[in-house]
């Protein structure tokens, strides 16, 4: 058995929660002195895709994000970490296999690496919802002596509605099932245009947060939250569009994803 097979085999057959980090873009190491903040993409990567690319993309060069107690940003302070969830909240099994999408995460990695000069690293967990997915990621780094790091998990705003959502947490509170994820990470949200929601009362959920008018939500979580408007070419991207067309054998889903990942799937079909 492939070392990569006996590691997903290790989270597929795990009773606990784990993380595992996979893979690292040669580039550099996924954590260095200088690290202070983990961009954190978390998805079923089934296939990696533009809309992905640019929720990175954005995160880096949002400035709130930046740790304020150092004299400069520096893009050796931050870290890209692509993580499989092979367990998922709401969605049941889906093609294609994780080795197949591990295999275009690394080359997703590499293209991170590249374009935009950050180390990124891949992983993978069994955990369904981020406030465990959190934890599993920071006990991993506190065995690498790597402690005091901020996770900042980088979502749509569909998820973001989830991640706030009660009926995962029951029997909690909220305020009590998030309150520590909130203590030490963030979150930064694009825009996306499949919600009912228009582009404006996304932009200002954060500001209805912040003025108590969401009964579960503490106001102060709203400091935590960073919600900007995704660019119109890659908003409408998605996975599950993708997928189609792949099956009906069009060809224009090439230019919505990265050319590294299009020669995958093109060579492997994952989706045949
Ligand atoms: N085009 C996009 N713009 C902004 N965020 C996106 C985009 N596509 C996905 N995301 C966000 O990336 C995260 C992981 O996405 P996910 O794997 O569910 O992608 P997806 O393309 O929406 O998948 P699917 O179509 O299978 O539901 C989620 O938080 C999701 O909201
Ligand atoms: N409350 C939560 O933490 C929560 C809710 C819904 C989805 N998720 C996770 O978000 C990720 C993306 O989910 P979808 O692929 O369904 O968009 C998955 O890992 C899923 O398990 C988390």
């Amino acid at each position: 058995m492939s070392s990569l097979t006996s590691q997903l085999q290790s989270i597929l057959s795990a009773g606990h929660n784990s993380f595992k980090l996979v893979y690292t873009a040669p580039a550099n190491q996924f954590i260095l002195p200088l690290t202070k903040q983990i961009l954190v993409l978390d998805s079923s990567f089934n296939p990696p895709h533009n809309g992905h690319f640019s929720l990175i993309a954005k995160s880096m060069n949002h400035s709130r994000l930046d740790d304020h107690s150092m004299s400069h940003t520096s893009i050796n302070s931050k870290s890209v970490l692509l993580l499989l969830s092979v367990k998922n909240a709401d969605k049941g099994v889906q093609p294609a296999k994780f080795e197949d999408r591990l295999a275009m995460m690394y080359k997703m990695a590499d293209h991170i690496s590249e374009q935009l000069g950050v180390a990124c690293g891949v992983g993978i967990t069994n955990c369904s919802l981020f406030v465990d997915k959190a934890k599993e990621i920071q006990n991993y780094l506190a065995e690498t002596q790597s402690n005091n790091l901020k996770l900042t998990f980088l979502l749509g705003y569909d998820t973001l509605i989830r991640l706030l959502d009660p009926k995962y947490y029951v029997p909690q509170k909220l305020g009590d099932a998030l309150g520590s994820f909130f203590s030490t990470n963030d979150c930064f949200v694009l825009t996306r245009k499949n919600t009912s929601l228009s582009l404006e009362d996304q932009l200002s959920f954060v500001g209805m947060i912040k003025d108590g008018q969401l009964a579960d939500v503490p106001a102060t979580w709203a400091d935590k939250i960073h919600v900007v408007s995704g660019d119109d070419k890659n908003l409408n991207v998605s996975s599950s569009d993708i997928r189609k067309l792949i099956q009906a054998n069009e060809t224009s889903w090439t230019s919505n994803t990265m050319p590294k990942v299009a020669e995958y799937i093109t060579s492997h079909h994952p989706y045949q």
